[in-house]
């Protein structure tokens, strides 16, 4: 080899980090399985809120589910296996302290000053995790919660990137109840409804906090696994073309082509929050939730859905809920699987099984 040829590879070589470094994008050990991000500017940055909440639903447990989430593993895989940088605070936030001593129903809404205080603070928490470019990562608390990390979500997104953003909320229910269509009063089975400016409040300590900034399109919208939807919800569905992808069409097309069609409707240049309550798993996989419903996804078609939505780029939070780690039929088995799967469903919208 000519001295000139030596002189050419070492400059190549030692000019090969600045062209074949890898992107600020990639880092951490599993750094092949990291998508390009479209909409964050700071891709390995999660933004970690942890909120034991239960007051949106009556059964007590799911306030114990970050804990044992936590507990069980999940935020030392993400830094240690996923190589994400993780922010925020140390704690699992509770937020008693928030509750009202006196919190008698309004609307027939259960605990409704509790839920809009609690929602409210977890709204500005997420807020200020998406502002900084962070994808958010909520581990709840009962479905409830959702009202908070959607309104903080979209409104960074509005005021960083300009844009609306899109749902997928994965669930064996709606969740869009209006308080007047409801028939537990459970806010768990709201949350949708107040996000999209169906169900409005004037009062700040009844929901009022909602802005137009918070809120999100029904345009945007879409489910995915739902088989428990009440009569009132499903004309709320009908009458607002909501895109509602059921077990039924699950069955009918397979995972695969549900989420083509899903994403196709929210469009490739939108950002995507993704709500997954892990009552949309079947009951085999996931037991301990306050409200299962037989005839749901298979873990594996859980995890599909969450691979499918990081594959895209366009993710900018996930939220986890509706776990109970109390809540386990015959022994505490079931307890122990749900945990898991909900540390599968979160590890796969994060990118663990890409190649
Ligand atoms: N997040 C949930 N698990 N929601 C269940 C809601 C059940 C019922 N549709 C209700 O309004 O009370
Ligand atoms: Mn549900
Ligand atoms: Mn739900």
């Amino acid at each position: 080899m000519s001295p000139s040829r030596v002189d050419e590879y070492l400059s190549n070589s030692s000019d090969a980090p600045t062209t074949a470094a890898p992107s600020p994008r990639f880092f951490g050990k599993l750094n092949t399985s990291m998508i390009e991000s479209k909409f964050l500017s700071r891709p390995e940055d999660l933004g970690v809120v942890a909120v034991g909440f239960s007051g949106g639903q009556g059964k007590p447990g799911v306030d114990a589910a970050p804990t044992a989430l936590i507990e069980s593993g999940l935020l030392t895989q993400l830094r240690d296996d996923l190589g994400y940088t993780l922010h925020g605070h140390d704690d699992v936030h509770f937020y008693s302290d928030l509750a009202p001593a006196q919190d008698p129903p309004h609307r027939g809404m259960k605990n409704p000053r509790a839920v809009s205080a609690v929602t409210r603070k977890i709204a500005e928490q997420v807020y200020a995790q998406a502002r900084e470019g962070r994808l958010v990562l909520t581990l709840g608390g009962d479905h409830s919660i959702a009202i908070g990390t959607i309104a903080g979500s979209a409104k960074a997104v509005r005021e960083r990137l300009g844009r609306e953003m899109a749902v997928i909320w994965v669930d064996a229910h709606a969740d869009i109840n209006t308080p007047e269509t409801s028939g537990s009063g459970n806010v768990h089975g709201m949350p949708v409804a107040f996000l999209t400016g169906l169900a409005r409040e004037e009062k700040d300590e009844f929901f009022g906090w909602l802005k137009d900034e918070h809120r999100i399109s029904v345009k945007k919208l879409v489910y995915i696994g739902l088989r428990d939807v009440d009569a009132g919800e499903k004309r709320i569905l009908r009458e607002n073309g909501i895109k509602a992808f059921s077990m039924f069409d699950i069955d009918r097309h397979g995972i695969g082509r549900v989420m083509e069609m899903a994403l196709a409707h929210i469009g490739s240049d939108t950002p995507i929050h993704l709500s997954f309550d892990v009552d949309a798993l079947d009951p085999m996989w996931a037991p301990s939730t306050g409200t299962p419903v037989r005839g749901g996804l298979t873990l594996r078609e859980g995890d599909f859905i969450c691979e499918y939505v990081h594959q895209t780029g366009s993710l900018v939070a996930v939220d986890l809920v509706e776990v109970n780690p109390t809540l386990a039929p015959e022994t505490d088995l079931g307890a122990h699987e749900t945990v898991r799967a909900g540390c599968s469903i979160v590890r796969c919208a994060l990118g663990e099984s890409l190649l």
